[in-house]
């Protein structure tokens, strides 16, 4: 408004300035002034161009009206700063300018630039102050208004060339001679810029004055880049980047994101209502009377060793209670530590554990098991919101912490887990626990799993999934394995699931399978080169000192194998045992499996065995476990699943549409598989003969011996084998036990090959 008012007493003042003259700085009420905005506009007009910059001063009022625009819609203020800095430079410039005419119309320099200009005619004279303004206004136009020589020089050539296109298409050549000469004849273009600044500033208003050259210039300027240089560079470098937005853009614009659970979309999860809710109507009620006497037992006991308590707090969890105790100063941890028996014996209840200090709290545990426990039903697990929301990869509701937590873990993570704990306490409804969460959250086309049941009857629930869930060899009527000769060709055969699974990892440039299959997703791989979404392969095996009795080191190694490499492409192992002795865990498999559950074992050496350290032998029993995963040990209530219920879950999934087959593992042709006992000369290995001076000098003719020493894959090795039986260095197949070899030496191996 502040712009406009001045504006408006400017324009005003031009009409009325010589009757306002006289009452100039006057604060007599009683004289009338003949401007627009009155005495306010006379003075204010008259500071500004009379006695300071004449004609130029519009420049000042358009630079307060477009602040007070751009504070209005707040743009931007650089912007604002550049207009009034060169506005400023400007107004000073055309008030000097118009100093040269002051004496014809002292309106239009105003006194500033008079006197400034006078005093440079003064020191630099007429010519020189005209050169110096000249040089300011060249300055201005290529610093200001980029108009640098070139561009004027292609803007005369262009004008050039459209009067020369004219002139070839008229008749009247005298006409357009006329502003060839003139444009030929004005060496730069400031001078006529000037000119015709001049003239119009006379004659015209004077807002449009500056502007109107400056405009017309610019538009020249931006004409040309626009049309001959701009276009064709961004042509270019549309085109390349079209041609490189690569072929998946392309896809996924037109397909959509590949979806790998499209062959089943309209497979419906498992509804909550297939499990049962144990827990229905009983809650956490809290025994107070129990809880009391358990702290005065303990209190009492403590006391009785001379143990000071100074404070104790109890936190009731679904099978056991936990009571956090504060020494009183001074005593030690392994005092209390060392009358774990005692306070058992006072308190007369099985399964207390005391855990000192309990990490991270700075107090000492001692876990008391309820006389009532509460089932923890699968249910209540599945429901949780902790699952639900659950952002893993492969999440395990494994049950309830000691302070009611729903305890989820992801198996990816883990990445193995190994499970031990003696007959009857919880193992199975563990497994089952363990599954029912996979199939609560994963789609068929997602997670895979093997199972190996040597029971025969733990997980042939199971078998109805089979089409949707399972995983297996070729050719095979069941997918759960339950013959020990199947587990080596399984566990073999998923090492080369697994061989193939980094070979495409490595040409997909990725390093592991989250990757993997997000950019499969993304239609960044190309199916025909052998790309496919690959699902997660879970491996469960159920009574594994089972196994490692009748195979031996056939299983434990291509298990150590799996456990080693098989976390990034997908493959996870869960295995269990009841008996975790030394020579079933052995230290190869130990070290890669880092996540272990311990259900109640007999003995602390079991306990040790599978957690590192004691505790598994004081569980309860029931589902009680120690979870550990490296570091500290959780207690956990795992989760109650019962076999109908399992049951109801894999009818409901066994009704639906379903693939065509299991999930195909790909073939091992191992020392099982030897039936094409052939025995061409010409089609044997070039490691045969090396192979079998390994399998003489150690007359035990296995395949995995070759792997080792020969550094073969199980495919090569157990092909090699197959040959050596052919030729007869090697004998049949005999189950878990090695080949018996047939040549008793070298010098005989020397001699039976050189015969042939
Ligand atoms: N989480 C649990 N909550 C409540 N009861 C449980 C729980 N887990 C197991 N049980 C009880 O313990 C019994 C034995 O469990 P389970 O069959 O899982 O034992 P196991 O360790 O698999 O034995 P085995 O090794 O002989 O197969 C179950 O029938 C059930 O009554």
């Amino acid at each position: 408004m502040l712009g406009l008012a001045l504006l408006f007493s400017f324009v005003s003042y031009f009409f009325t300035w010589q009757a306002d003259q006289s009452i100039i700085g006057l604060a007599d009420r009683n004289v009338e002034s003949k401007n627009w905005l009155s005495k306010f506009g006379s003075n204010i007009a008259h500071f500004f161009i009379y006695d300071g910059f004449g004609i130029s001063s519009f420049i000042f009022a358009t630079l307060v009206t477009l602040t007070g625009v751009y504070l209005f819609f707040d743009y931007t203020k650089k912007q604002l700063k550049k207009f009034w800095f060169w506005g400023i430079l400007l107004m000073i410039w055309f008030s000097i300018f118009f100093g040269f005419f002051h004496i014809k119309n002292s309106l239009l320099s105003g006194v500033i630039g008079y006197e400034i200009n006078d005093l440079s005619q003064d020191y630099i004279g007429l010519t020189g102050t005209i050169l110096l303004m000249i040089f300011l206004a060249i300055i201005y136009l290529v610093v200001r208004l980029k108009i640098t020589p070139e561009l004027v020089a292609n803007t005369f050539q262009k004008t050039k060339k459209s009067i020369a296109k004219d002139f070839s298409s008229q008749d009247g050549t005298s006409e357009i001679k006329k502003p060839e000469n003139k444009l030929n004849n004005t060496p730069t273009v400031e001078t006529s810029f000037e000119t015709s600044k001049i003239s119009e500033e006379i004659t015209t208003s004077p807002t449009p004055e500056t502007t109107t050259p400056i405009v017309s210039t610019e538009e020249f300027q931006v004409e040309i880049p626009e049309e001959e240089e701009m276009e064709m560079k961004v042509e270019e470098v549309t085109e390349e980047k079209e041609g490189k937005k690569n072929l998946s853009d392309k896809l996924v614009a037109d397909f959509g994101e590949f979806d790998p659970t499209l062959e089943l979309s309209g497979y419906k999860f498992p509804t909550i209502e297939l499990l049962k809710d144990y827990t229905a109507g009983q809650g956490i009620t809290i025994n107070q009377e129990e809880l009391e006497e358990n702290k005065n037992r303990i209190v009492e006991t403590l006391n009785n060793y001379k143990i000071g308590i100074a404070s104790i707090k109890a936190t009731v969890g679904p099978t056991v209670t936990l009571y956090e105790i504060v020494p009183e100063a001074g005593i030690r941890i392994s005092k209390i530590k060392n009358l774990e028996d005692d306070i058992a014996l006072s308190l007369s209840a099985l399964g207390i554990r005391i855990i000192a200090p309990i990490p991270g709290r700075g107090t000492i545990g001692i876990e008391v098991p309820n006389k009532n426990p509460k089932t923890v039903s699968m249910r209540s697990t599945i429901a949780s919101p902790k699952f639900q929301s659950a952002e893993m990869e492969l999440p395990l509701g494994l049950g309830k912490t000691i302070s009611n937590e729903t305890f989820v873990v992801d198996l990816a993570k883990m990445p193995h887990l190994l499970m031990a704990g003696a007959t009857g306490q919880g193992k199975s409804v563990g497994l089952n626990a363990i599954l029912t969460s996979l199939l609560y959250k994963k789609h068929p086309a997602e997670v895979k799993f093997v199972l190996v049941d040597p029971k025969k009857v733990e997980l042939t629930l199971f078998n109805k999934i089979e089409r949707h869930f399972l995983a297996k060899l070729p050719g095979d009527e069941d997918a759960i394995i339950t013959d020990t000769n199947k587990v080596i060709t399984t566990l073999n055969s998923l090492c080369i699931e697994m061989d193939q699974r980094y070979d495409l990892l490595k040409d997909a440039y990725v390093r592991n399978i989250k990757e993997y299959n997000d950019k499969f997703k993304a239609r960044k791989l190309n199916p025909e080169e052998g790309h496919k979404f690959l699902p997660y392969i879970v491996l469960v095996i159920d009574e594994f000192a089972d196994l490692i009795m009748t195979a031996g080191k056939e299983v434990e190694t291509p298990i150590a194998r799996l456990a080693q490499l098989a976390r990034a492409i997908g493959i996870h192992l869960i295995v269990a045992t009841q008996r975790p002795s030394v020579n079933v865990i052995t230290g190869i498999i130990k070290a890669n499996f880092p996540a272990r559950i311990a259900f109640r074992v007999t003995s602390k050496i079991d306990s040790r065995t599978i957690l590192d350290s004691g505790g598994a032998d004081q569980l309860i029993g029931r589902g009680d476990m120690l979870y550990t995963q490296g570091n500290e040990l959780v207690r956990i209530q795992c989760a109650f699943v019962d076999t109908p219920e399992v049951a109801d879950i894999t009818d409901f999934i066994g009704g639906q549409k379903a693939y065509p087959d299991a999930h195909i593992l790909p073939e091992y042709i191992g020392e099982e598989g030897g039936t094409t006992l052939d025995n061409n000369i010409n089609e044997r290995d070039a490691l045969f003969r090396d192979a079998a001076e390994v399998l003489v000098i150690a007359q035990q003719g296995s395949a995995s011996l070759l792997q080792r020493k020969l550094k073969l894959g199980y495919n090569r090795a157990g092909r090699i084998i197959d040959q050596l039986e052919a030729a007869g260095i090697v004998g049949p197949f005999e189950g878990s036990k090695a080949r018996q070899v047939t040549v008793p030496t070298i010098e005989a191996l020397n001699q039976l090959l050189d015969s042939e």
